[in-house]
C-alpha cells in the first residue's frame, strides 16, 4: 500500500479501546455495518513475524511428520482419536488449496461437556526441535490473547450498537468454543481444478465464503490474495475488493452468527484468496460461542434475518450450528464425523 493511497478498509485503533472506548466503538460497528470488515490496529498482544516464524517451521516439515498431528481423516490411524482438531492436509481437488493446523478452547476431559460434544477437544501437538523449541507454548499463548482480544470487541460492538456492554457476554462466557487456524496454502504441481474458479473466472487458493462464528481476527502477514465482495448495491454481485496488506495489522471480520444475532445490521461479507502462484500463510482466529449459546436471539435489527443463515429451526444451539456448517463446508474430512 502507497502511503498517500486511501486504506480499503476502515481502521480501527484499538490502543484507544481504553481511554476513547465509545468512539471507538461506534467506528468499529460502523465499519462492520458497511463493510463488515476493518483492520485492527496497535493490538499490543500480536507478534506477526512470531508467528510466520512458527508457522513457517510447521509447514516446512516433511508430509509424515505433519500427519502425525492429522485428524483421523488424514493420517489413518486407527487409533487416532482426533476428529475435529489438528492437522490437514491439501485436496488438490477441491474449491480450496490449502493445508493447516486447528486447536481452540479445551475443557477437562472429566468436565461434563466432554461428554455432551467433541467441539471442545484437545489436539495432539508435534514434537518440538531446537528450531522452534516453544512451538505450542507460543501458539496458545496468542490464542489466549486472541480470545481476550475478541471478547473485549464482541463487548464493543455491543456498546456501538447502543445495547449494554454486556449483551454478549452470556455467550462468551466460560469457554466459549474457538478456532485457531494456522493456513499454508502451496503452490499447486498440478492443473488448477474447475471447483476452484471463482465466480468472475479468477484462480483461487481458497473460496468464496462467509465465516460462520461471531467474528474473526486474522493475521495475513504481509502475503497479498485477500478479496472481499463489495458491500455496495449499485455494483454487481461479483466485483470484488482487494484487501491490501497492512502490516502489523489483524483483519477482523464478522462471521453469520453474530450478523443472525444482529439482525443484518452487522454484515458477514463473502470473501476469497486468490491463487497468485505463490505460497501464502495466514493465521485466522474464529471466535466462537459456549456450545449451549442459543443463537436463534435476536439483540438488535431485523428478526426475519437470521433466516437467510439458518433455515433449519432445531439449529438454536452454537453446537448444533457449528456443525451443521462444518459439514456443509467444503472440508469432506468432517462429512461423516458426528461431532455433537
Ligand atoms: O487466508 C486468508 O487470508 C483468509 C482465510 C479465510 O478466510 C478463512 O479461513 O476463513
Ligand atoms: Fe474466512
Amino acid at each position: 500500500m502507497g502511503s498517500t493511497s486511501k486504506p480499503c478498509l476502515p481502521i480501527i485503533d484499538y490502543s484507544k479501546a481504553k481511554t476513547d472506548r465509545l468512539a471507538v466503538a461506534r467506528e468499529l460497528v460502523d465499519a462492520l455495518e458497511h463493510g463488515g470488515f476493518a483492520y485492527i490496529d496497535n493490538v499490543d498482544c500480536f507478534e506477526p513475524w512470531e508467528l510466520l516464524k512458527r508457522a513457517e517451521w510447521f509447514f516446512s516439515k516433511p508430509d509424515a511428520w505433519k500427519r502425525k498431528v492429522a485428524t483421523k481423516n488424514y493420517n489413518h490411524d486407527p487409533n487416532c482419536k482426533n476428529v475435529y482438531r489438528g492437522y490437514f492436509a491439501p485436496n488438490p481437488e477441491g474449491n480450496s488449496y490449502k493445508e493447516g493446523f486447528d486447536f481452540g478452547a479445551e475443557l477437562p476431559y472429566d468436565d461434563p461437556i466432554m461428554k455432551r460434544t467433541l467441539l471442545y477437544e484437545h489436539v495432539t501437538w508435534p514434537d518440538e526441535d531446537d528450531d522452534c523449541p516453544n512451538f505450542r507454548e507460543y501458539l496458545q499463548k496468542h490464542h489466549d490473547n486472541m480470545t481476550v482480544v475478541s471478547k473485549d470487541i464482541l463487548r464493543m460492538i455491543a456498546l456501538g450498537l447502543g445495547l449494554e456492554e454486556s449483551a454478549f457476554d452470556s455467550m462468551i462466557e466460560n469457554k466459549p468454543m474457538s478456532t485457531m487456524r494456522m493456513l499454508c496454502y502451496p503452490v499447486r504441481t498440478g492443473p488448477h481444478p474447475e471447483a476452484a474458479v471463482g465466480s468472475d473466472g479468477k484462480k483461487l487458493h481458497c473460496d468464496e465464503h462467509t465465516d460462520s462464528a461471531l467474528l474473526t481476527l486474522l493475521a495475513t502477514f504481509n502475503f497479498p490474495g485477500l478479496q472481499i465482495q463489495k458491500d455496495d448495491e449499485n455494483i454487481a454481485m461479483t466485483e470484488w475488493l482487494t484487501v491490501d496488506c497492512r502490516l502489523n495489522s489483524l483483519v477482523m471480520n464478522i462471521g453469520e452468527c453474530l450478523s443472525r444475532m444482529t439482525g443484518g445490521i452487522l454484515k458477514a461479507t463473502r470473501h476469497r484468496v486468490l491463487d497468485l502462484g505463490v505460497q501464502r500463510i495466514s493465521m485466522p482466529f474464529f471466535q466462537g460461542a459456549r456450545y449451549d449459546a442459543d443463537i436463534s436471539q435476536v439483540f438488535v435489527g431485523d428478526k426475519s434475518h437470521g433466516d437467510k443463515w439458518i433455515t433449519d429451526p432445531t439449529c438454536t444451539t452454537y453446537a448444533l450450528w457449528s456443525l451443521k456448517r462444518y459439514k456443509a463446508k467444503s472440508n469432506t474430512e468432517y462429512a461423516n464425523t458426528e461431532l455433537y
